[in-house]
């Protein structure tokens, strides 16, 4: 199902918390929903989920308007915001069936149990579940309705790597049927290997909605290099805002090395040494969120 926010405003308390909002997410895309916290992800989520009303803007599921008011396209969706609301005297069985619909499909369900590996303990009250326990049985419940539209928040908040990786299966198998998702998460390198779009919010306001293809593409691999007559190379780069010049080195985009390296050479200084920075999407993703 597709999932369209635009122009989305929402003010607590007189304060501004999402500015402007708008992404599209298409059927079957898995949208990574990354900023620091207090950026207004969980704000945005439950906004979507019609659980807040919102001050502008349009929440559209398969071009249906949803609002506080107007829930009926929020039929298939599941979700799972903050932490899963359990009831500790009752077993992960018997929450399965107080949320499972009519028409639920056991099968599908046996399935998804299987995956997250909970078999063992859903016949215990939740009360002596672990967080990752209860984590993955809030992220069954959110499924267990064959939704095709799934909202996370911070999904893998307390699992093991064990853990992190069946769920993470477990979406990317479903997203193969067409279910579409958006994840929010601070495990940026978890994040990484599921998305396929990235929204990133800071302060309430979109920043950027990308492929991550596109995302990795566009951040500039850069090299720290040393040079012998450090002083008279920071003048001469002095104005040249594509390279950083930090206490001892140089950092360059790997396109800028043609244009460098001669003008370097001219003026009589030599190279030490080159190191390739490290330059992975976490890193990336810090630099816009700073
Ligand atoms: N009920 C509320 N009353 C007052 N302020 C609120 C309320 N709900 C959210 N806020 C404020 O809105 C801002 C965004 O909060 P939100 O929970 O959406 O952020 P987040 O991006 O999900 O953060 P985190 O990563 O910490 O979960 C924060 O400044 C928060 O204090």
């Amino acid at each position: 199902m597709q999932l369209q926010v635009t122009n989305l405003r929402k003010q607590i308390k007189g304060k501004s918390i999402l500015k402007d909002v708008s992404f599209t997410l298409e059927a079957g895309q898995i949208g990574g929903l990354v900023g620091a916290n207090g950026a207004g992800k969980t704000t945005l989520m439950k906004s979507i989920l019609g659980m807040i009303s919102i001050n502008q803007g349009t929440i559209k599921v398969e071009q249906q308007v949803v609002s506080v008011q107007k829930k009926t396209a929020l039929h298939n969706v599941g979700s799972l915001i903050e932490y899963p609301a359990l009831y500790p005297y009752l077993t992960g069985w018997e929450h399965l069936r107080l949320f499972a619909n009519d028409d639920y499909n056991q099968k599908e369900t046996e399935d998804l149990i299987a995956a997250l590996e909970m078999e063992s303990y859903l016949k215990r009250p939740t009360r002596q579940y672990s967080l990752g326990m209860k984590q993955k049985l809030g992220i069954l419940l959110a499924l267990i309705n064959q939704p095709r539209l799934v909202i996370l928040d911070e999904p893998i908040n307390g699992l093991d790597p064990n853990g992190t990786k069946q769920v993470r299966d477990l979406i990317l198998r479903l997203q193969k049927r067409g279910i579409t998702f958006l994840i929010s998460s601070h495990v940026l390198s978890e994040l990484e290997k599921m998305i396929d779009v990235l929204i990133i919010i800071k302060d309430g306001v979109i920043l950027k909605q990308t492929t991550l293809r596109r995302f990795q593409h566009h951040s500039q691999q850069r090299l720290r290099i040393t040079v012998d007559k450090f002083d008279l190379a920071r003048k001469l780069i002095g104005a040249n805002e594509q390279i950083e010049i930090s206490d001892t080195a140089l950092m360059v985009p790997v396109a800028e090395l043609q244009t460098l390296v001669p003008g370097l050479n001219a003026n009589g200084i030599h190279i030490q040494t080159v190191e390739s920075e490290r330059d992975d999407f976490e890193n990336n993703l810090l630099q816009l969120l700073k």
